[in-house]
């Protein structure tokens, strides 16, 4: 039993979590599939019981209902089935024998969508072949799968798949988002997700929550708005510190993206020759690069630097040089090295991808892709400050929690796409936005603008295309505060 339905339990509460969730999976059924039979299937457990209280809720909507239920051991799924009875209801035993699979097809057969209330948050890899025998007849009918909390077969902590799960079209989640829902080939299988809150006192759900994923409103919320006598001095002075022979376009990149993100001026200090893409940035080469950044910093300080595309091996040592100068400060590629374990603070932000992150825990790719929100959040306690987890979607983990952000597009499965956030994050730091602000609201404006570029360039969308795009995500998001 998890956490949260422990807490519930002790509580009194699960009694009218379990009706809040029946409630929430009719109301889903009943408005995505208005007219037809009603299959549902009820496991042992209390996910079970969601389904008995959701066919009564469909029953009680003049739905026809057809309820399948394994032997019900938990009290609240045994509760439930009993009202579903006395409200008229019969049940049929589930059964995994050859004349059960057969009755279950034949059901299928006539069902217009099938409820999945055979396992949710309790079940434990691999499936057992009698449930697996289900799972398969279902998944061969191939009638609209409403799932309750999360597919039957997905492990809900875990991105990854294994044996077959049920393929859901509709997934109502109850109460909290789990990691199967957001994140790799699990997520595939939820279809479209839903979360119900279950009306639970305000608080409860959050205090257990692995992960939130704001909503646009919450995020336009914490973009910068300008007065009227703005000037390019008071809307951010960046540094983007960057490149090495033969890795010039990734600082040119960050620089892109940070003016595109608002930032007043912006500067690429760096120790090779990096092309002047936008006449608008300023470029400096420097023979010594740590030498001339600290001569520069007395009489310029800037408001927020990125550091580490494209930079080579003298990554780490700049970085624990820009790090003790205590400004807002983007870590970016070969900035991200476990030699600086520790060394983050408050106002600085680390973006690695998987790979990245990987070699920051000393672990395998498949490691953190298997479950991200555990990975940015060990990322977080090892490094300290703020960690973007980055994929489709990326994961923002601060000392105040875990947050996941919209995806993008899949286009943005291309080069460079990382540097343009680093500039993104670093301008957004520089126009005041605190480290987790500016982590969340530049994967979000990333994100959508790369849904925006995407929507012309499709698979061959590049990293200045969603540069070019920044400014009307921006409008965008801000037109939903
Ligand atoms: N958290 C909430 O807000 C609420 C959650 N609800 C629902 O409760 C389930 C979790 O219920 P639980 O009883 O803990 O587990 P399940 O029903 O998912 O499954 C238990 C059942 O499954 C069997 N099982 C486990 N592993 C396997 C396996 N590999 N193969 C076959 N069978 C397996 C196990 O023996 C048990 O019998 C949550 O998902 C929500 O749907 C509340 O109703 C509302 C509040």
């Amino acid at each position: 039993m998890r956490a949260l339905d422990l807490r519930l339990e002790r509580a009194g509460l699960l009694e009218l979590a379990m009706e809040e969730a029946g409630r929430a999976v009719a109301d889903t059924v009943h408005a995505a599939f208005p007219a037809g039979r009603v299959l549902l299937l009820a496991g042992s457990g209390a996910n079970g019981g969601d389904a008995y209280v959701a066919a009564r809720h469909l029953h009680a909507l003049g739905r026809a209902v057809e309820v399948r239920g394994l032997n019900a051991r938990h009290p609240l799924a045994r509760t439930n089935r009993r009202r579903l009875l006395a409200a008229g209801v019969r049940t049929t035993p589930l059964a995994a024998s050859p004349a059960g699979l057969a009755a279950l097809r034949r059901a299928l057969g006539g069902a217009a969508v099938v409820v999945d209330g055979l396992l949710g948050t309790g079940f434990t890899p691999p499936l057992r072949p009698a449930l697996a025998g289900v799972v398969a007849a279902v998944n061969a009918a191939g009638r609209p799968v409403v799932a309750i909390d999360l597919p039957s077969g997905l492990d809900a902590e875990m991105a990854e798949v294994s044996g077959d799960p049920l393929r859901a079209d509709h997934t109502v989640a109850l109460c909290g988002w789990k990691t199967a829902l957001l994140f790799g080939p699990a997520a595939h299988l939820a279809g479209q997700v839903r979360l119900d809150g279950l009306r639970l006192p305000p608080g409860w759900a959050l205090a257990e929550a692995t992960a939130t994923r704001p909503a646009d409103a919450e995020v336009a919320a914490r973009l910068p708005v300008r007065a009227a006598d703005a000037h390019k001095g008071t809307a951010g002075r960046v540094w983007i510190v960057g490149g090495h022979p033969g890795t010039v376009g990734a600082p040119a990149l960050a620089g892109v993206g940070a003016l595109r993100a608002g930032a007043g001026l912006v500067t690429v200090h760096s120790a090779a020759e990096v092309p002047l893409v936008m006449p608008e940035l300023m470029v400096r080469r420097h023979a010594d690069l740590a030498g001339a950044l600290a001569d520069t910093l007395p009489d310029a300080r800037p408001d927020a630097l990125a550091l580490g595309m494209g930079l080579g091996p003298d990554a780490p040592a700049l970085a624990r040089l820009v790090l003790g100068w205590r400004i807002p400060t983007v870590l970016d590629a070969d900035a991200l090295q476990p030699e600086l374990t520790g060394a983050g603070h408050d106002a600085c932000v680390w973006t690695p991808h998987p790979g990245e992150a990987a070699r920051l825990l000393g672990t395998r790719t498949p490691e953190i892709t298997r479950d991200p929100l555990e990975a940015a959040r060990a990322l977080q306690a090892r490094y300290g400050g703020v960690v973007v987890l980055k994929g489709g979607p990326s994961v923002v983990a601060h000392p105040g929690g875990v947050q996941v952000a919209r995806p993008g597009h899949p286009g943005m499965a291309s080069a460079g796409m990382g540097d343009t956030l680093s500039g993104v994050i670093a301008a957004l730091l520089g126009q005041g936005l605190d480290a987790a602000g500016a982590a969340l609201a530049g994967v979000s404006l990333h994100a959508r603008a790369g849904q925006l570029a995407g929507a012309q360039h499709g698979y061959g969308l590049s990293a200045t295309d969603v540069s070019v795009a920044l400014g009307a995500a921006w409008l965008d998001l801000s037109s939903r505060r």
